[in-house]
C-alpha cells in the first residue's frame, strides 16, 4: 500500500546555516520526558529511514504554533509516521488543547501511539488510521493544519491529488487558520526544472504550490528550510 522505496528528505540538512540553526535549538530546553522521546525517535527515523520532519522544522512549527497562542486549540496532523510532528504541535498548544492525526499505516499508527503515551501527550493527540481523504470529509473545522504526507501520496500516482488536499484542507479550516504544508519543494524537484517533464509528484506539488500561491483566501509564503515549507493564514 504505502511505496517504501521513495526518497526519503533527511532529517538533519547538510546546509551549513541549518546546521548552525538546529544545533542551537537542540539546546534549547524541552520538558526531560518529552525530549528523551523526541531523542529515541530521531534515532529510529534514522536507523529505519522513517521520513520525519526533525529538530530545525519542529522547533519552527512548535514555534509557529504557539505564536498563536488561545486562538489555536483544534489541530490537524495530516501524516503521523511514528508521531514525531504530532508532538510538536501539541507541546505549543494551550491548555486543553488538542491534535488530531492522521495515518494511513496502522503498524505506523500503533508505534506513534506508544511513543506519545511515554512522552506523556497521549491525552492532547489522538490518532485517526486510515486514508485521509476518507477521514477528513468527516472531521470538524480545525485552526491549524499541517499537511505532510505528499510524497507518499502523489509519487507514481495522480497529480491532481496534492491540489484536491489542499482543497479538503481549505474546507476544514477556520478563517484566520493557519495552513502548513511540508515538502513544497518536493525534494529540489520543483525549482531545479520544468516539472511537467518529470513524475506525477513533482507535477502536483508544482500545481498545489501554483494553486496555493494564487488562491485569494490565503497569505503565504514558503519557508526555504530543508524541503520548503509552506505557512499559509486563510484570510476570507
Ligand atoms: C512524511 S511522513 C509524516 C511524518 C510526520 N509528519 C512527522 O514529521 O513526524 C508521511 C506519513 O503519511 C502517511 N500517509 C501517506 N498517505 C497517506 C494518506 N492518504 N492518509 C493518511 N496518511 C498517509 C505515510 O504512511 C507516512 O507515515
Amino acid at each position: 500500500m504505502i511505496n517504501t522505496s521513495l526518497p526519503i528528505v533527511p532529517q538533519d540538512s547538510t546546509d551549513q546555516r541549518e546546521i548552525f540553526a538546529t544545533a542551537l535549538v537542540r539546546q534549547a530546553p524541552l520538558p526531560e520526558r518529552l525530549n528523551t522521546v523526541l531523542l529515541e525517535m530521531e534515532k529510529a527515523a534514522r536507523d529505519e529511514g522513517i521520513p520525519v520532519i526533525g529538530r530545525l522544522e519542529g522547533a519552527i512549527v512548535r514555534t509557529l504554533t504557539a505564536l498563536r497562542g488561545d486562538t489555536t486549540t483544534r489541530v490537524l496532523d495530516i501524516g503521523t509516521a511514528i508521531g514525531y510532528s504530532a508532538l510538536w504541535l501539541a507541546y505549543a498548544l494551550p491548555e486543553g488543547g488538542k491534535v488530531t492525526s492522521i495515518e494511513l499505516d496502522p503498524e505506523r499508527a500503533a508505534r506513534a501511539a506508544d511513543f506519545i503515551d511515554r512522552a506523556g501527550m497521549a491525552d492532547r493527540i489522538e490518532i485517526l488510521v486510515g486514508d485521509a481523504f476518507e477521514l477528513i470529509p468527516h472531521l470538524g473545522a480545525y485552526d491549524l493544519i499541517f499537511q505532510d504526507i505528499m510524497k507518499h501520496r502523489y509519487f507514481g500516482s495522480d497529480p491532481s491529488l496534492a491540489t484536491e488536499l489542499l482543497k479538503l484542507s481549505k474546507a476544514h479550516l477556520e478563517v484566520n487558520g493557519l495552513l502548513m504544508i511540508d515538502n513544497a519543494f518536493c525534494g529540489g524537484g520543483v525549482v531545479a526544472g520544468d516539472a511537467a517533464e518529470h513524475s506525477n509528484e513533482l507535477v502536483g506539488v508544482r500545481n498545489m504550490n501554483q494553486a496555493l500561491a494564487e488562491d485569494p483566501d490565503f497569505d503565504g509564503v514558503i519557508l526555504p528550510v530543508r524541503d520548503g515549507l509552506w505557512i499559509a493564514r486563510r484570510t476570507a
